[in-house]
């Protein structure tokens, strides 16, 4: 009897054809659903514990699997071990030996058949086992109950890194028409297991860049076991007006990440400002990492400021890591930068634009936050005109230029300065703070220190440890006219007309105990009209507390 119709029939939908097209679009379905919600699961693991609980909680039961192991090659290329498992105490062993260990070989009949496969391997237990052509990890998961296996290639990086193992207890646990949805979890977990990876070698590294400078603290160059607050602003003295314009830059220029370039004579106390800078930013909870440039021979400056692999060159024993690396999350002083040698500037360049290093036989690039805070006391711009320093480079550091000026240019520091290195020396060498007269006050002030502020320093720490008297004693230097370059320099100190004349004027004001007007005052000694004098020493900047060596002592005296 012929078989009537329905209109559904008619239309075609339920012929035997039709039902497993149905059938099929709504497996695809799920699948994509499926897959959709474990990539993002698999997206948002951040540690490997992340994804544990992913694969524990999804896999083996949409597969139909128990257990899974997920082992990946290692770094040795020829033995592979297991990253990831269902937790061991949950396996029902049958003998001692552990089924989770370390260390198989890649080529164990097994799991090399599955990265040679594009397609997942389904291992049948008991005739592989008969046929004698598995390892011995596999003889233990059949004696814990397990009959089928179902493996899978995981690639990371367009490269086989390891393999996905599901472990079933029953024969047929696995069905065929599941395959192709498992090769798509494996290729998502690839993906998401490789980030975890780069973020644990990231910790890694962090681990070790601190550990380094847990185990440097304290024998850095210039860095002299101050404290912190000794190392920020406070520990930089003056109140001159070209320290004070400092302190705005700094306090301007701190919280931020802009490169800082520092420019002055020797000893003008760049490296203190460098200290002051970074204290004061967001980073000054870090240690700032220095380099002294002038004292690296060239060809180490590449593995010393990137660092190296170990057998990354002869002598090459131990992994370094580079002072760049160090200072991840803090502050790089690269001092008297204008000493790098030329053919090592464009690396530089690269790295400072680039931010990320690669050490000297590394293998891959390590991406840094790093703040660069460099300085010279040469011209730098004059540098490039002579062809000794990239313009490129130039540009990179010079974004935040601050030029420190020398001592003969801020004279009225001298006094801060002279009492904070005489306390501080006196109770460093145990000795009582001699009193420091006027007149050996005058005669610092006037002294032209071409060594700048290192120089008075070490004056009055000799003077201290040498003097025995209540009063401090200083015998100080005419190296200076040294310094100097002409006969006529070496004859008198060349200043500008404009500091002679402040200088001038402030002597004659001192001499006068700070009266201007009146018959004892300056302006009668120089022969002015008082408004003159006193609009003229407006005009120079002299201010009261500048002649008033008391007061000048009394500011000091509260550092
Ligand atoms: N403003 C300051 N207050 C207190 N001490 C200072 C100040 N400036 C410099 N010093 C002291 O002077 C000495 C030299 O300073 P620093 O090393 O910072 O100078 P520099 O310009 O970096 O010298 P160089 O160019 O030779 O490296 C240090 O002992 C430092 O402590």
């Amino acid at each position: 009897m012929e078989k009537a119709y329905t209109s559904r029939q008619q239309r075609g939908y339920d012929t035997p054809d039709s039902h497993f097209l149905i059938k099929s679009l709504e497996q695809q379905r799920r699948e994509q659903a499926v897959l959709l919600k474990l990539s993002s699961i698999i997206a948002g693991a951040k540690n490997r514990q992340d994804l544990q609980t992913v694969i524990t909680d999804q896999l083996p039961g949409l597969f139909g699997g128990r257990y899974y192991t997920l082992c990946l090659i290692n770094e040795d290329g020829v033995t592979h071990s297991p990253f990831l498992y269902t937790a061991e105490n949950s396996i029902p062993y049958r003998d001692e030996t552990p089924i989770i260990v370390s260390g198989h070989p890649v080529n164990d009949g097994i799991f090399d058949k599955a990265l040679a496969s594009e397609e997942p391997v389904l291992i049948d237990l008991q005739t592989a086992i008969k046929a004698n052509t598995v390892p011995r990890y596999v003889y233990r998961w059949f004696n814990a109950g397990i009959s089928e296996m179902l493996l899978v290639k995981i690639s990371g990086g367009g490269m086989p890194v390891g393999v996905l193992y599901l472990y079933g207890e029953k024969k047929g646990a696995f069905q065929a028409d599941k395959f192709g949805l498992f090769k798509c979890i494996a290729d998502i977990l690839g993906t998401g297991f490789r980030n975890i990876l780069l973020n644990e070698t990231m910790e890694r590294q962090l681990r070790e860049i601190r550990k380094y400078q847990e185990q440097t603290d304290g024998d850095v160059p210039g860095f002299q076991g101050n404290t912190k607050q000794d190392n920020g602003i406070k520990a930089v003295i003056g109140n001159s007006p070209g320290i004070q314009n400092i302190f705005a830059v700094i306090e301007r220029v701190a919280p931020s990440d802009s490169t800082v370039l520092l420019q002055g004579e020797t000893g003008t106390g760049k490296e203190v400002i460098a200290n002051a800078i970074h204290a004061a930013s967001p980073r000054g909870h870090h240690r700032m990492i220095k380099v002294n440039c002038a004292a690296l021979p060239p060809d180490l400056f590449e593995s010393e400021l990137f660092g190296h692999e170990k057998g990354a060159f002869t002598g090459a024993l131990q992994r370094r890591i580079g002072k760049f690396e160090q200072a991840n999350d803090t502050t790089l002083f690269l001092d008297e930068i204008g000493e790098i040698p030329l053919e090592f500037q464009a690396k530089l360049l690269r790295v400072l634009q680039e931010k990320e290093i690669e050490r000297l036989g590394g293998k891959g690039v390590i991406k840094l936050n790093v703040r660069i805070i460099a300085a010279t006391n040469r011209n730098l711009a004059a540098e490039v005109k002579a062809g000794n320093f990239r313009q490129d480079l130039y540009y990179r550091l010079n974004v935040v230029p601050l030029s420190i000026p020398p001592l003969r240019k801020r004279k009225e520091d001298i006094p801060v300065l002279v009492t904070h290195f005489v306390n501080h020396y006196a109770s460093i060498y145990g000795k009582k703070a001699p009193i420091i007269t006027d007149k050996v006050m005058e005669s610092l002030m006037y002294h032209d220190w071409p060594g700048n502020i290192r120089e008075l320093e070490h004056l009055l720490e000799r003077s201290i440890l040498l003097s025995k008297k209540e009063v401090l004693q200083i015998d100080l230097p005419c190296a200076h006219y040294e310094a100097s370059s002409s006969e006529e320099e070496r004859l008198f100190s060349i200043v500008p007309l404009a500091t002679m004349e402040r200088d001038y004027i402030l002597k004659v004001v001192r001499l006068c105990n700070g009266r201007i007007a009146g018959p004892n005052g300056a302006a009668a000694k120089l022969q002015l009209p008082s408004t003159t004098l006193n609009s003229r020493m407006q005009k120079l900047g002299i201010r009261k507390e500048h002649f008033n060596i008391r007061s000048t002592l009394r500011q000091a005296d509260a550092i």
